[in-house]
C-alpha cells in the first residue's frame, strides 16, 4: 500500500510570508508614487499567485494598468521578492514539530502552492525546509494551477501515492476548491490569508494551530488514510 500523503499549501499555511510579500508589493507601488497596502489588506490579494496579487494590489490602490505595464511591474516585483523572500517570512508556530511527527509516522509530505515553483523552492531552501518534502509543486509546474485538481493530483503522483490516501491542508478557497476537484479531504488553517473566514468555506476540518493537525487528520481520515 502506498504511503499516505499530506499536501500542503505554502503561503499562509506552512509559512507566514505576508511581511515579505507586502514589502515587495509596496516597493512596486511606491515606485509608481502610490501609497502602501496595509498588512490587513493582504488577505484579499494572495492565493492565486504573484501576478494576480499585483493586479489586485494596483486595483486596490485605484490605478489601472495596461498589460504591458503590468508585465514590467511584475518583473520588478519578482526581482525584489526573490532577493528578499525570507527576510521576515517564518514557519507558523509548531509547524516543524507537526511535520516531524507525520514524517516519523511514515507519511510523505508535499507542497502544492500557487507561488511560482522557483520562488517556492527558494523560500523553502532559505528556511532550510526543502528536504522535508517529497515534491514541491508551484503554480507554473503544470498546465493549470489550483483551484484545478491538476497540481494536487500531480503532487500525489510524484510522491508515488494514491489520492484515496491523501489529504490537503490549506488556508484559502483556492485550496478547498482544488481539494474538492481532486476529490480528497481538506483541512483548513484559520490563521492564513483569506478575506472570508475558512469556517464559511466548507472544509472538512478547521484547525487553529499546528498542534491540532495530528488529531484532525486522525479524526478525519479514520481508518482509511491515517494509518501509515
Ligand atoms: O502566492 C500566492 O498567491 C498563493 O500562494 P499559496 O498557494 O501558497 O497560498
Ligand atoms: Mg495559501
Amino acid at each position: 500500500m502506498p504511503a499516505p500523503i499530506l499536501v500542503f499549501d505554502l503561503d499562509g499555511t506552512l509559512v507566514d510570508t505576508a511581511p515579505d510579500l507586502l514589502a515587495s508589493l509596496n516597493t512596486v507601488l511606491e515606485a509608481r508614487s502610490l501609497g502602501p497596502i496595509p498588512m490587513d489588506g493582504l488577505s484579499k490579494l494572495v492565493g492565486q499567485g504573484a501576478r494576480v496579487m499585483l493586479q489586485r494590489g494596483f486595483d486596490m490602490a485605484g490605478e489601472h494598468l495596461d498589460p504591458a505595464e503590468m508585465e514590467v511591474l511584475f518583473s520588478a516585483f519578482l526581482e525584489h521578492y526573490s532577493q528578499n523572500i525570507a527576510v521576515a517570512s517564518r514557519p507558523f508556530p509548531g509547524m516543524e514539530t507537526a511535520l516531524d511527527r507525520f514524517s516519523e509516522a511514515g507519511w510523505k509530505l508535499a507542497v502544492c502552492t500557487n507561488k511560482l515553483e522557483g520562488l517556492a523552492r527558494k523560500l523553502l531552501e532559505e528556511l532550510g525546509m526543502t528536504s522535508r518534502f517529497a515534491t514541491i509543486i508551484g503554480g507554473d509546474t503544470f498546465a493549470k494551477p489550483k483551484p484545478d485538481a491538476m497540481p494536487i493530483l500531480g503532487a500525489i503522483d510524484r510522491c508515488g501515492g494514491d489520492p484515496s490516501r491523501a489529504l490537503m491542508v490549506g488556508d484559502s478557497i483556492t485550496d478547498i476548491d482544488a481539494a474538492r476537484a481532486a476529490r480528497i479531504p481538506v483541512i483548513a488553517v484559520d490563521f492564513g490569508y483569506t478575506p472570508v473566514p475558512v469556517t464559511e468555506l466548507g472544509p472538512d476540518r478547521v484547525i487553529s494551530s499546528f498542534d491540532a493537525l495530528w488529531p484532525a487528520v486522525q479524526d478525519l481520515a479514520g481508518t482509511e488514510t491515517a494509518q501509515a
